[in-house]
């Protein structure tokens, strides 16, 4: 039976295990087949989501996942609904299961076509033209890729099989030829659900995984059930969820608590205008989140020599010349880096050398991958018992690899892995679906916040959210600093997802509404 996704971390494993699950389950020779399951399990959906539906049109290609679409065709068509089918398979070629979806669909009054049908937004289009096959080296096929031209342009709800048909199970990445075609294809047009089949796939939740999916749904096609012991692959990542809701920090303080029980942060950035271009705003915003997210005390060294005395916005934050900001650093949860311009470049060896929990961002991640001594002490913290937590976004991550943002966005799961082993750190990789990577720990990707994120200073806000949390535990090492990553990201979307879709989201609005909105 699908089901939408539990309110709970989830397991996600990639092409691979999902293989060795399947052969697995395939040995056993369940009946009905797994095909058959799914196809039930996918019929049953296509009526949830569609109960008008005049027409249905199901898309089915060359493989099993074509077999999955033959068998759902079948159903729906016994159950009296209008279907239209496009087979792109050729019998002989045909695994034996497809085969008898194929009989099933044939023995139906179903029209089969290869002329996409005038389609109605109330009506449905099944997407079972590629699934966990696709090939990343294959050729783009031209007739799979003008019926997804089709399907997307389409006012009809999409119901995509497994996968969304080109999108890489491992990494979320649209495969070349299959993405919409429209740079900015907006997903208010169309409703999109996937079904997810056996398993959850790392790339529904991240890159361009959240949009070609749409609402994922789920069914392990009675895996659970089956009375044999079936491999148990270590989860590639897991989906975040907080053990505990996201107010639970704060409204479990002990009573006999004062404002140092809950941790220093001391934000380091925000360049000033003598430097060319003022950048002050961003270490405020660092602050500030940090202030509302609970942190026990707030401190800013703005650089440059800042001439502020006070920020009458927020007086609770305390601001400290560089002199008394050096000296907090071994007692403090320290952000640097937000608009920290070229600045920051030449307080980093002392920071890097004494913070005694260090995030860095932007422009102080900017200042370490372009000198290899910064680099050197970075490493040199993990040894030292120093945790250390980096929020690069794509670019920023690219410059700390020395790649391209193409190349980061290819594979986000491997490039957050490959710079937390390399740099022993926390990081945490920004964008649509945030991945969280420590060394030792299986990454998590982040479910919550949306496009309402994407302006300017949010970053900066999530740094001091991250930090508050962080700040407010007993002990810094990794693996806080990982659980305080993924908290501090979960409630930073969390926010976003609970915004009025219609009301832009400012930085400084996210920072001020944090603890009342989570
Ligand atoms: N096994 C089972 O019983 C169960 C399987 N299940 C279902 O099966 C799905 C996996 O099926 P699958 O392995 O047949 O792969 P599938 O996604 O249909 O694609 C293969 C076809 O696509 C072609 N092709 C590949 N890449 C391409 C590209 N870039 N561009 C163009 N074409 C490309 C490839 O071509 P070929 O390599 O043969 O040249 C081949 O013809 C899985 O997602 C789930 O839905 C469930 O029902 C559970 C039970
Ligand atoms: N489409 C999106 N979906 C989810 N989160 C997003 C999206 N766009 C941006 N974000 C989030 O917004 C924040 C932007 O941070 P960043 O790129 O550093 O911006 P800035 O430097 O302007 O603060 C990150 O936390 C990122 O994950
Ligand atoms: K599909």
């Amino acid at each position: 039976m699908p089901q939408r996704l539990p309110a709970t971390p989830l397991p996600l494993f990639n092409s691979a295990s999902t293989r060795a699950l399947e052969q697995a389950a395939l040995a056993w020779h369940p009946q009905p087949s797994l095909m058959q399951r799914a196809g039930r399990a996918c019929a049953q959906l296509a009526q949830a989501l569609a109960p008008h539906a005049q027409h249905i049109w199901v898309l089915c290609g060359p493989g099993n996942n074509g077999g999955d679409g033959l068998a759902a065709a079948a159903i729906l068509a016994a159950q009296g609904r209008k279907v239209t089918l496009t087979w792109l398979g050729q019998r002989e070629r045909c695994s034996s299961d497809t085969l008898v979806a194929l009989q099933q669909a044939q023995n139906q009054a179903i029209h089969w076509s290869d002329t996409p049908p005038a389609l109605q937004p109330h009506d449905l289009i099944v997407d079972a033209l590629l699934g966990l096959g696709l090939h990343s080296q294959a050729a783009t096929n031209p007739r799979i890729a003008a019926l997804l031209q089709h399907s997307y342009a389409s006012p009809a709800t999409v119901l995509a099989v497994d996968l969304p048909s080109g999108l890489q199970a491992d990494t979320g990445l649209w495969q070349a030829g299959y993405a919409p075609q429209t740079p900015h294809h907006s997903p208010g047009h169309q409703q999109r659900h996937t079904l997810s089949l056996l398993t959850l796939k790392p790339g529904l939740f991240t890159a361009d995984g959240r949009d070609a999916a749409g609402q994922i749904w789920f069914d392990d096609l009675g895996l659970g059930q089956l009375p044999i012991a079936l491999p148990s692959p270590a989860p590639t990542a897991w989906l975040h969820h907080p053990a505990a809701p996201i107010t639970a920090g704060l409204a479990a303080r002990r009573h006999a608590s004062h404002k140092g029980s809950f941790g220093d942060v001391l934000v380091i950035g925000g360049q000033g205008l003598q430097a060319g271009a003022a950048m002050q705003g961003a270490a405020i915003l660092a602050a500030s989140a940090a202030l509302h997210h609970g942190a026990g005390r707030v401190f800013l060294h703005l650089l440059d020599h800042g001439q502020l005395q006070q920020l009458p916005q927020t007086p609770e934050i305390m601001l400290r010349n560089q002199v008394t900001a050096l000296a907090q650093l071994p007692s403090s949860t320290v952000v640097c880096g937000c608009g920290g311009g070229s600045s920051v470049a030449a307080l980093l060896p002392k920071v890097l050398e004494h913070s005694a929990r260090l995030l860095l961002d932007a422009d102080a991640l900017n200042a370490i991958a372009a000198d290899a001594m910064l680099r050197q002490r970075l490493k040199n913290r993990g040894p030292a018992g120093l945790p250390t937590v980096l929020t690069p976004h794509p670019l920023e991550a690219a410059r700390l690899l020395n790649s391209s943002v193409p190349a980061v966005q290819a594979d986000r799961l491997a490039a957050a892995h490959t710079l937390a082993n390399t740099l022993d750190c926390t990081v945490l990789l920004k964008g649509s679906g945030s991945i969280i990577a420590s060394p030792g720990e299986v990454p998590h990707i982040n479910p919550t916040g949306n496009a309402l994120l994407a302006t300017g200073g949010t970053g900066d806000v999530l740094a001091g959210m991250v930090a508050a949390r962080w700040a407010s535990m007993p002990n810094g090492m990794h693996r806080q600093a990982h659980h305080a990553a993924c908290a501090g990201a979960y409630a930073h979307g969390a926010i976003a997802d609970g915004w009025p879709a219609q009301r832009p989201l400012t930085a400084q609005a996210l920072a001020r509404t944090l603890a009342r909105a989570c």
